[in-house]
């Protein structure tokens, strides 16, 4: 198939978006608004200036000006509006589903209650529900580098939204921060009978890995594109069918590989592991799914096949009803016979 058709196919094809931050959405027009409508001063002179400081060396560099630029989500009408920005540009690109995170701790830091914060992303899900009959599910996630005393003061916070709350996650500052850390707080999630997931093996060593999946007992893995230095969790993670929700754009970004041409997403394939491709931050990282998708097809020439395996790993592992996702993958394998055939 030729590389515009390929193009055209990852377009086409209904997706599902596994890893995204919702505060990694907050595009630089969108921050600047929020700080004038809230009377924030932000230390960059224009939107192109703060985008020009998008120029990150590793993890944590992000992540300072990624927790500095959350401070202009003030109201349940900014985390509505950031959300369904977000969606909208999901919508377009023909995400069906999503399963997006969000970082409570970030914003009741700062006094923001958390019931503002999760109401405000709930009114924007329930709406794109109704308008677009997107599904989706919110993954409350800790922050790593905070103590597991204060993810627990988290949890208590969350326990009255529980009907509202699908899973949780654990993400921030990875290295010096491994899910054994959290072994307790995941144990008290998993009590709640919620589903976890857990960053490992993003900046961090293959031993990350394994503890999220023998301590935390986490269902996915967030990133994991380290795991192939170790070969036995490679042979664990394929055994076990765990889905990595890995995101290139965001690799790249951050350093955690030099070039989209050496992204080692296809050896996660041929090793038989349940890779997919997500946005991660797409504000900050410089594109959402299909830019992300569209990226490997280039750098790395990802045949159709590869592309419809990438979106079945992604609807297989999502946390949909069985016959929610026999009903996605067989639309897409409509749309891929209809690619070939044309
Ligand atoms: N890529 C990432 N890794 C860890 N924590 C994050 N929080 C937002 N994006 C993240
Ligand atoms: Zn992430």
């Amino acid at each position: 198939m030729a590389h515009q058709d390929v193009d055209d196919l990852i377009r086409r094809l209904p997706k599902t978006e596994l890893h995204l931050h919702i505060e990694g959405t907050l595009e630089p027009e969108m921050m600047f608004a929020l700080a004038q409508r809230n009377g924030i001063s932000l230390p960059y002179a224009s939107v192109e200036a703060l985008r020009a400081a998008y120029d990150f060396s590793n993890l944590q560099s992000f992540l300072d000006l990624y927790y500095a630029g959350a401070g202009v989500l003030q109201t349940r009408q900014d985390f509505y509006e950031l959300t369904r920005a977000y969606l909208q540009r999901a919508h377009a690109d023909n995400v069906v589903h999503v399963e997006i995170f969000f970082d409570p701790q970030t914003h009741t830091a700062r006094g923001i209650p958390f019931a503002t914060v999760l109401d405000g992303i709930r009114d924007a899900l329930d709406e794109a529900g109704c308008t677009w009959g997107m599904s989706s599910r919110l993954i409350l996630s800790f922050l790593r580098h905070l103590s597991e005393d204060e993810g627990f003061a988290t949890l208590a916070e969350a326990l009255p939204h529980l009907d509202r709350i699908d899973g949780f996650g654990l993400d921030s500052s990875e290295l010096g921060h491994p899910p054994s850390k959290f072994a307790m707080l995941f144990a008290r999630c998993h009590e709640l009978g919620k589903p976890c997931v857990a960053h490992a093996g993003e900046e961090g060593p293959p031993e990350y890995v394994w503890e999220a999946l023998e301590l935390l007992k986490v269902c996915r893995i967030d990133h994991g594109v380290r795991s192939l230095e170790d070969p036995a969790l490679v042979k664990r993670l394929a055994e076990g069918a765990v889905p990595l929700t890995v995101c290139p754009l965001s690799n790249v970004r951050l350093k955690v590989v030099d070039d989209l041409a050496r992204h080692n997403l296809r050896q996660l394939l041929q090793a038989g592991l349940k890779a997919m491709v997500n946005s991660d931050d797409p504000a900050y990282f410089g594109g959402y799914l299909n830019a992300n998708l569209l990226a490997c097809r280039q750098s790395l020439d990802l045949s159709a096949d590869e592309v419809v395996t990438l979106v079945n790993n992604s609807f297989e592992a999502s946390w949909l009803p069985d016959v929610d996702k026999q009903r996605w993958l067989a639309e897409v394998k409509r749309i891929h016979a209809e690619s070939l055939a044309a």
